[in-house]
């Protein structure tokens, strides 16, 4: 029973209500879907996209127990109207009118395991999602979370490529669970207020190629430099600290659907023309030699407005950034081959 659209948060008076109330209102009407809504990220992070006024519509999509998760999350009162979608064969009517997919899609890591050895189950994934974003929302901002990142991003620029609607300024590498993490454990040893806090982070999302900027940290502390070399560490170990904690029970996913609704809050700001929207994402670059690459990027009404420089770097980070390169090329390389496949 549940292979058609499947549950409404109100009765159609109800939303027709609501609908009226904001027209009239000066924010936007914005569908935002979520790919992957029932599993460990995206139930939080539908929770937090439903707290979101900037979203009218919330598509909750997944191959299975969405029904439970939009009944359950569409009884909140705020202002989106939330529909569940379950099923391959539901899919478009998931997309259909999205101004930005999160895709959450896809197996965790268990311990002992590295973000690639996601890569067989999860580009598969990655790849038939967005085929159905070409088709169904060609114009959607895009947010990927399903690991690895560092290939995922590829794969999908290259299917949206193929299919002749790809729009760099449009796909995002979603890494900004890397710079929550930076920001606390900089708080921490800088013993400052963590929400006073700005450490800008680049490169990708795995291991070294995760690449926190402490020397461009706000506000700055006197940290030594064996302080500095332990907090690129753990923010580098970050996701595996909590794959090690959970103990088979999965990866993080409090803290990511937190930085996925973060991230994808910027993204809506931008759409809707805040000035000066600034989050660290992986996207098309060419800041380096390498096609993607995660930095600072200004957000605006079509995505990506402008790629920030890396800024002046330490004698640390120098090397730090020479030495996530190997690694990130092969994976973006892997992503690209697969999707020729
Ligand atoms: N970018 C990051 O910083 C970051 C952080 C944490 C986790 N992740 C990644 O996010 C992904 C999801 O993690 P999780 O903990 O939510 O996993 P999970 O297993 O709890 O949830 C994944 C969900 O995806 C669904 N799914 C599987 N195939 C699908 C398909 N074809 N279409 C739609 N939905 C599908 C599953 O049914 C499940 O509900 C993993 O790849 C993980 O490594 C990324
Ligand atoms: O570590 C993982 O496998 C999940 C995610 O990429 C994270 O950084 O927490």
């Amino acid at each position: 029973m549940f292979r058609s659209v499947l549950v409404r948060s109100s009765s159609s008076a109800k939303q027709s209500l609501l609908r009226r109330n904001f027209s009239s209102s000066s924010v936007p009407e914005r569908k935002v879907a979520i790919l992957g809504a029932a599993g460990g990220i995206g139930q939080p992070l539908a929770l937090l996209m439903k707290l979101n006024p900037l979203v009218s519509s919330l598509s909750l999509y997944d191959i299975a127990n969405t029904p439970g998760v939009a009944a359950d999350v569409g009884h909140i009162n705020t202002r989106s109207h939330v529909v569940g979608y379950m099923g391959d064969e539901n899919l478009a009517k998931a997309l259909e009118g999205a101004d930005l997919v999160i895709i959450p899609a896809g197996v965790p890591r268990k311990p002992g395991m590295t973000r690639d050895d996601l890569f067989n189950i999860n580009a598969g994934i990655v790849k038939n999602l967005c085929s159905a974003i070409a088709k169904y929302c060609p114009h959607a901002l895009v947010n990927m979370i399903s690991n690895p990142v560092n290939s995922t991003v590829p794969i999908a620029a290259e299917i949206f490529k193929k299919a002749g609607m790809y729009d760099e300024k449009k796909l995002f590498g979603v890494t900004t669970l890397d710079v929550v993490r930076a920001k606390t454990f900089y708080a921490g040893k800088a013993n400052v207020p963590v929400a006073e806090v700005n450490v800008p982070v680049i490169g990708g999302h795995a291991g070294v190629t995760i690449l926190p900027l402490f020397s461009q940290a706000t506000p700055q502390a006197n940290l030594s430099s064996d302080v500095l070399t332990a907090l690129t560490k753990r923010t580098q170990d970050g996701g595996t600290e909590v794959v090690e904690a959970k103990a088979g029970k999965g990866s993080a996913t409090l803290s990511m659907a937190y930085a996925g609704a973060l991230f994808a809050d910027a993204c809506l700001k931008g759409l809707n023309g805040v000035p000066d929207v600034v989050e660290c994402s992986y996207v098309q670059s060419t800041i380096t030699e390498l096609p993607f690459f995660a930095s600072k990027v200004r957000l605006g009404k079509n995505g990506v407005e402008e790629v920030l420089d890396l800024g002046p770097l330490s004698d640390f980070e120098k090397e730090g950034l020479e030495a996530l390169k190997p690694e990130l090329k092969s994976s973006i390389e892997k992503g690209v081959k697969f999707a020729h496949q």
